[in-house]
């Protein structure tokens, strides 16, 4: 059963930040790219950037591309050119960027190459690093030696170092750069409509907030399963698996959002210091790393498209033991979540995308025994992609009322105008750090996972397969109340 609750107007996909509707045109303003002639920046940055352009017809950007390949203007006019047409952005912004835009070869790691692109800027620079977590730190040890615009920002991609000591490391280096508030350390899931949207969900709504929490919620489960597979990404997944590309980062990123206090507004820090304090009380469950789960893929097909094992895959070091596929299981130590399981799940090659967040809520503390077939819990399902949310609930069914039936109450709404690289590459542009992750964020992500990592790499959680299209090893419960031993 469907009934259609709402369908909410087009419009803005973000809710935050600076240039919300009627606020004056944006500055002009530099982005410089770093790693230009890379994939993150031909696959995901230039197109997100040509959708902002498209939406913000009076945002002028100049856009200056480095890297290391040799490239004429027109090579690079070209390769920024086909990103922008990849989204069918058009419009005068678009054409004013593309008109201007430059590449510069050059090497971040040598001071000079970099006083040179400096020199170049029309404008204090946005610098986006689309570079290899080393390559940036070195840059960025030479970029403290230069004295920089006044409001000069950094955008760095994930991963934020390889653990709570190297991004402290990062961090304090950083900080001798820019502060703080222009360090904006990229999580594009933070940009994505649904993830914003929540924002509204939680705190515009009377009705739904005050049933998140412990009294009302059974668990809550944060999966993103994706049919892609590695995709020629070896050199970097290998070394990362599922747990750091997706957990540590993105997924606690969004639980953050789900379950933080409500922020007095929603500016940058006052989004952040809420974060921030939920990320400092999540532990894992039992404080036990036994409780995650890790596995990688077999041979198998997805979607008709036959995959080796992940281990036979090129540029793979079977040695690693890398995970395609990990569970962890987190609880959130406050008066508000104590309690509640919360399981985040991410891998790849698996029969299907699904990409949602499921709020369980309790069973009624009373059902009139009458009542007949009452056995799934209400649900709140919110779907990152594609956006979606709808509530789960138990009614009446046709014929005999002592029946119970499922009703689905569906809000289809607008995924918004922009990508999520498109809102992100707003925020750092405009100055508004609200959708990316604060330097002692970064450090706290480290800190929950680190005793996994650990767990992982001394052999006590076995490495288990599951078969590339498959749903992951059958031997694995499902959902967060099954996955979680009775705690102590
Ligand atoms: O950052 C990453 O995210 C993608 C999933 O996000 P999507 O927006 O592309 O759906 C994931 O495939 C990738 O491994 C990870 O590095």
């Amino acid at each position: 059963m469907f009934f259609y609750l709402a369908e909410t107007q087009p419009g803005r996909g973000r809710v935050v930040g600076p240039s919300i509707q009627g606020m004056p045109d944006p500055r002009p303003s530099t982005l410089l790219i770093l790693g230009a002639s890379g994939d993150l920046a031909a696959r995901l940055l230039m197109p997100g950037l040509g959708m902002l352009l498209a939406h913000e017809p009076k945002r002028r950007v100049q856009l200056i591309g480095s890297g290391v390949e040799d490239l004429t203007d027109a090579e690079w006019k070209k390769r920024v050119k086909s990103s922008f047409d990849s989204e069918g952005a058009k419009g005068p912004a678009v054409t004013a960027t593309l008109k201007n835009t430059k590449y510069i070869k050059a090497d971040v790691t040598a001071k000079a190459d970099l006083e040179g692109l400096l020199a170049a800027c029309d404008n204090p620079p946005a610098l986006y690093f689309a570079l290899p977590p080393a390559i940036t730190e070195k840059a960025c040890a030479q970029l403290a030696k230069i004295e920089l615009p006044d409001k000069t920002s950094l955008a760095l991609e994930k991963p934020f170092g390889t653990d709570e000591r190297s991004a402290k490391r990062l961090n304090t280096l950083l900080l001798t750069i820019v502060p703080e508030s222009r360090i904006h350390r990229v999580d594009h899931f933070l940009g994505r409509s649904t993830v914003l949207n929540l924002l509204g969900l939680r705190f515009a709504n009377r009705l739904i907030e005050p049933m998140l929490s412990n009294r009302d919620v059974e668990s809550i489960e944060i999966v993103y399963d994706e049919q892609l597979a590695l995709e020629n990404r070896a050199r970097y997944y290998d070394h990362a698996g599922a747990l750091v590309d997706m957990i540590q980062s993105h997924l606690l990123q969004v639980m953050a959002v789900l379950v933080m206090e409500a922020p007095a507004t929603l500016r940058a820090e006052d989004v952040r210091d809420q974060k921030q304090l939920a990320l400092r009380a999540t532990h894992l469950w039992n404080d036990d790393p036994s409780t995650s789960r890790r596995a990688r893929y077999s041979a198998g097909s997805v979607a008709g498209r036959k995959l080796p094992a992940y281990k036979n895959e090129d540029g793979v070091d079977p040695a690693l033991g890398t995970e395609t596929l990990a569970e962890v299981v987190v609880e959130v130590r406050n008066m508000r979540w104590a309690g509640v399981p919360i399981l985040m799940r991410s891998g790849k090659a698996l029969a299907s995308h699904r990409r949602e967040i499921i709020v369980t809520f309790k069973a009624p503390s009373h059902v009139p025994p009458e009542f007949k077939t009452l056995k799934t819990a209400d649900r709140l399902r919110i779907c990152i992609a594609p956006d979606e949310m709808s509530l789960e609930l138990n009614v009446n069914g046709p014929g005999d009322p002592y029946v119970i039936d499922r009703a689905t109450l569906k809000a289809d709404f607008n995924p918004g105008d922009l990508p999520a690289y498109g809102e992100v590459l707003q925020g750092i542009l405009d100055g508004d750090a609200t959708l990316s992750v604060r330097g002692d964020a970064a450090v706290e992500g480290w800190r929950i996972v680190a005793p996994v990592l650990k767990a992982w790499k001394s052999g006590t959680v076995p490495l288990d397969e599951y078969p590339a299209g498959s749903n992951g090893p059958k031997s694995w419960p499902t959902g967060a109340a099954e996955a979680t031993p009775a705690k102590r």
